[in-house]
């Protein structure tokens, strides 16, 4: 299904859509649960006939003929519980896993400006704990519904042919009882939902209080940190309370109702029994169904309630899959090949939504090979400018050509292969150093791999770690010094190979060794290709062909160090006021 088709079809549509791979397991799901509420109706009609007939008639042999098969009946009905348990749970953990690749899958083409706007953990939250309660109601949701509706209504069906009188009083009974199940369940779902809520803030409180465990301990804050834990602690305990309260409560008044409903049947039976418009036999089958009832109703509760959980994770994840990513290949997009590394921009400002504008009017032209340093106050505009050049974000005005091409008419695949990036922050994922260096081209050979490892400056590095090439970098790289993390980024570039190179130098000082290595890694990797790079360091500055400064979103000045120093502008207060000089390279 396309985005067009999340943002037209109807909820319920787009739900059943999911069921149509899996129709096969859903169609068993839904005959066994069928054959389950058979068998549970079937049973005290055979006891009725029992009792009427083979007994009191001596047909001993049919009784027992007849039990054996009710007992096959009853093995059959566990066999078919399993099935109903195990492959329709099944059903529901593929429709599930369906829907989560496709919500990944969109979730991955959504662009910076989503990511900005929405926060990490309710997006994670939407993919797992969302799509529960969706999946929940796919298998449950058919099953609850139709077999509770069949198990009710043919119990009432055979309790009317007994005796309509009686019957007449539970089916009066029956909707009190369930409107007050549904509504002790809303409430013991509320309870629950709170309580959870209240699990996400003590995991929170958890998760930064062991994150920034080293914190605490530097500020020797470790009482505070406790207070502040115990305070969300208290807070799960008296939510938790309130949750078992509301299913205390829940559970008393499905009891509560189960004998009002025996106690009536015998009491009004009793009283037919007494005027001779029943007898005994009739009564106890009534008892019998009594029971059937339980289940039934109790899964009619629980439908509501997973009804409007499942609805309302629903409509979240039909709300996420219909957002349209902002940036889109345009339908005659070209593939950007044998990219030569020509970068212009042609009166370019920018604005980020919602917010003003933040670079005005930029003209810029870098040629092929050209190495471009970007200089200027924070927050001027330098990153933005660099994130423009890959289409991270769409120009607001004007236009980005790479090789004369505008990057709105080509393919983001083929212009982001053309393009590498180093940023400040390197991230790193959870793996090995060697996968990590590979995700610049994922089909590199362990040789090339090492090779770019070397020209990265990174070998030596390596070479000092236990495992060499398959050390285990931690989370998010958390077993690197920052200095190594830039070189594995650097290294990832070295096997993308692109002939454009966008680098954002970290500003954080680094010892003269590393700091000499990354210089060398750097200007290896710009060599033959256009750099643009957010410089920090003088060295890297004096070795550009061009230096920007870019200030309040303008380009304030530019030409080479030597110039821009004798022009005694933006660029000679930067370097004095703000050292860039401070790290001598
Ligand atoms: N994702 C965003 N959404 C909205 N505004 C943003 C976003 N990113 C940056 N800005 C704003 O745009 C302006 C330019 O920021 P930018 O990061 O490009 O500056 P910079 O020159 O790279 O700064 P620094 O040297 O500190 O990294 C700032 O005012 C910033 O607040």
């Amino acid at each position: 299904m396309t985005t067009k088709d999340f943002q037209t079809k109807r909820p319920l549509a787009i739900f059943l859509s999911y069921f149509r791979p899996h129709r096969r397991l859903f169609a068993l799901d839904i005959i066994c649960a069928f054959m389950i509420s058979l068998v549970d109706l079937a049973f005290p009609l055979i006891s009725r006939t029992a009792m009427y007939q083979w007994l009191p008639q001596q047909q001993y042999r049919t009784f027992f003929i007849v039990m054996g098969i009710v007992v096959l009946a009853f093995v059959l009905r566990s066999f078919l519980c399993f099935v109903v348990g195990y492959w329709g749970h099944t059903f529901g953990i593929r429709v599930e896993a369906d829907i989560r690749r496709d919500l990944f899958r969109h979730m991955q083409e959504l662009g910076f400006d989503f990511y900005d706007r929405n926060r990490t953990g309710q997006l994670m939250s939407r993919l797992t704990s969302d799509l529960f309660e969706v999946t929940e109601l796919a298998h449950h949701g058919p099953e609850d519904l139709f077999i509770s509706a069949v198990t009710i209504v043919g119990a009432l069906i055979v309790m009317f042919s007994i005796q309509w009188r009686l019957a007449l009083v539970v089916s009066l009974i029956i909707p009190i009882f369930m409107v007050v199940v549904m509504y002790r369940r809303r409430q013991m779902s509320a309870a629950s939902r709170a309580a959870k809520q209240k699990t996400g803030v003590i995991n929170a409180e958890i998760e930064s209080g062991l994150s920034g465990v080293r914190t605490t301990k530097a500020f020797a804050n470790e009482e505070k940190q406790q207070t502040r834990f115990d305070g969300a602690n208290e807070i799960f305990k008296t939510a938790k309370r309130g949750f078992h309260k509301e299913m205390g409560l829940f559970n008393a008044s499905m009891e509560f109702f189960i004998c009002i409903l025996s106690v009536a049947v015998i009491a009004v039976g009793g009283w037919l029994i007494m005027k001779g418009q029943m007898d005994y036999v009739g009564l106890i089958t009534f008892s019998l169904y009594i029971t059937t009832f339980i289940s039934p109703i109790r899964k009619l509760a629980n439908f509501a309630e997973m009804f409007s959980n499942g609805f309302a994770g629903l409509h979240r994840f039909i709300e996420l899959m219909a957002t349209e990513p902002t940036i889109q290949d345009a339908p005659d997009a070209v593939e950007l090949s044998q990219v030569r590394g020509e970068v212009e921009l042609d009166h370019v400002s920018f604005t980020y939504p919602g917010s003003s504008e933040v670079l005005h009017d930029i003209d810029l032209t870098v040629a092929a090979g050209e190495t471009v340093a970007i200089v200027g106050p924070s927050g001027g505009g330098k990153s933005t400018l660099c994130q423009l050049v890959p289409r991270f974000y769409d120009v607001t005005e004007g236009s980005i050509r790479v090789d004369g091409l505008d990057v709105r008419q080509v393919t983001q695949r083929s212009l982001r292969r053309a393009i590498g990036i180093v940023q400040q922050d390197v991230f790193l994922f959870a793996d090995t150093i060697r996968e990590n260096i590979r995700y610049g081209r994922p089909d590199a050979t362990d040789e090339e791999v090492e090779q770019a490892a070397h020209r990265a400056e990174l070998l030596e590095d390596i070479r000092t770690m236990p495992q060499g090439f398959d050390t285990y970098v931690g989370e998010r790289g958390a077993m690197l010094s920052g200095g190594q993390k830039q070189r594995v980024a650097i290294a990832r570039i070295f096997l993308k190979d692109p002939a454009i190179l966008i680098l954002d130098e970290a500003t954080s000082a680094l010892d003269s060794v590393t700091e000499a290595k990354i210089q060398g890694a750097f200007d290896q990797l710009s060599q033959g290709r256009t750099t643009l790079i957010i410089a920090h360091r003088l060295s890297t500055i004096r070795s550009a062909h061009r230096i920007l400064v870019v200030q309040d979103g303008r380009i304030a000045e530019q030409g080479s160090h030597a110039q821009l120093l004798a022009e005694n502008g933006a660029y000679a207060r930067l370097y004095h006021t703000q050292n860039l000089g401070e790290n001598h390279g």
